[in-house]
């Protein structure tokens, strides 16, 4: 492990030390090839040790969708779990108050979502400081990061964490890139570009390919803005997770109104005051929004549908991602289904399994 993370040092100096400029893209564009193959090295576990690698804390998913709260030590992340939960996670002045994984469960409107509240991190946690690769991982498996923030601390704070994220593979309020990759048993490397690309050229890719051992693939880029890192992200997809991030800015009972305006106006941002109970509820509300869950009442033929109980599914699911959650052999069953609500194009529509539902329908499933 100590030998990797040397090797990564020395290629973050060199890369340091090298101009930016024309002549030394490709040998960059290479070291960065490298660096991003390190890096997931670094989080793969190792055999034997019960601490090292990626292996993140012991709490089990549950409920509808699983919430990270992430941020430096003593931003109020446990204070934030105690308000919103009906769990208790210790809060303290002093840094590192809470050592483990804490589960909480958040309940909205019918649904329960897993609200983890996790140890503080600190910079280099992505390198192995602290308990900072355990939470990584954690946070790696949410749907949703909370990135708790102090609003009397230094601006340069959530940049910071960003950049520990980002270091593990981490990708905040991103798409992934728009380029096309498929490896090939044969046939060597083919790169076509669909339009002109401003920040790549073939070489260079061709370059990085081969640093990947990938003598054998189709590129297609369809992103005439794609860059460098992009590229590696696609050929690295397996160790990206894209993730939904929301920024909480907590304490503001201790800024200026000034700057709590300037901090509110921040793309996915929340302020609030656990101290003072202020935008707490926002923050709720904004985590429901930002999941993207759909709710789903279902009505039995000649009754009023059950609006006490909804059924959750994920966006972009369908009538057969709803037949499944009610249960697993439904759909061989399945008729077809009667749709009320945002996702019907008149009242009610008929439908098969492949309709796409919206929040809040209301679907009645008829069996054969
Ligand atoms: N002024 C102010 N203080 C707060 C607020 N919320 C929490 N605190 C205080 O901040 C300190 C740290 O709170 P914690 O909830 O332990 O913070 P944490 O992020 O869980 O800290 P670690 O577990 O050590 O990483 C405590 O003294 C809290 O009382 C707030 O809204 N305003
Ligand atoms: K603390
Ligand atoms: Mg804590």
């Amino acid at each position: 492990m100590v030998n990797i993370t040397e090797k990564i040092k020395e290629i973050e100096d060199e890369m340091r030390r090298t101009q930016k400029n024309k002549a030394t893209e490709y040998h960059l564009g290479l070291l960065k090839g490298k660096l991003a193959r390190l890096r997931a090295q670094l989080l793969e576990p190792t055999p034997g040790s019960s601490t090292g690698g990626g292996a993140g804390f012991d709490v089990s998913k549950s409920g509808d969708a699983r919430v990270a709260l992430v941020g430096f030590p003593s931003v109020g992340k446990s204070t934030f779990l105690s308000k919103i939960t009906k769990t208790k996670s210790e809060v303290a002045a002093y840094s590192f108050t809470t050592l483990t994984a804490i589960p909480g469960v958040l309940e909205y409107g019918g649904a329960e979502i897993q609200v983890l509240d996790l140890p503080g991190i600190i910079e280099g946690a992505a390198e192995g400081k602290g308990r900072g690769r355990q939470v990584i991982s954690a946070a790696k498996t949410s749907d949703l990061i909370l990135m708790i923030l102090d609003a009397t601390k230094r601006a340069e704070q959530r940049a910071l964490l960003e950049a520990e994220l980002e270091t593990v593979g981490i990708r905040l309020n991103r798409e992934p890139p728009n380029i096309y990759l498929k490896t090939k048993k044969a046939g060597g490397v083919k790169i076509t570009f669909q339009a002109p690309p401003k920040n790549l050229d073939e070489k260079m890719l061709f370059n990085i390919l081969r640093e990947y051992k990938m003598l054998n693939c189709e590129v297609l880029v369809r992103d005439e803005n794609a860059t460098v890192d992009d590229f590696i992200d696609v050929i690295m997809k397996d160790h990206r997770k894209y993730i939904r991030c929301l920024y909480v800015y907590n304490k503001i009972d201790s800024v200026s109104l000034d700057f709590l305006d300037k901090l509110a106006h921040e793309p996915h941002t929340c302020v609030m005051s656990c101290e003072l109970d202020l935008g707490v509820q926002d923050v709720v509300d904004q985590i429901w929004q930002d999941l993207r869950l759909i709710r789903i009442y279902t009505k039995r033929r000649g009754e009023d549908p059950g609006f006490s109980e909804a059924l959750i599914v994920r966006s972009n699911s369908t009538v057969e991602d709803v037949c499944d959650q009610i249960h697993r052999s439904l759909k061989e069953k399945f008729k077809y289904a009667l749709v009320w609500g945002a996702s019907a194009r008149h009242i009610p529509q008929r439908v098969g399994l492949g309709h796409a539902v919206a929040d809040e329908d209301v679907i009645s499933i008829v069996t054969k």
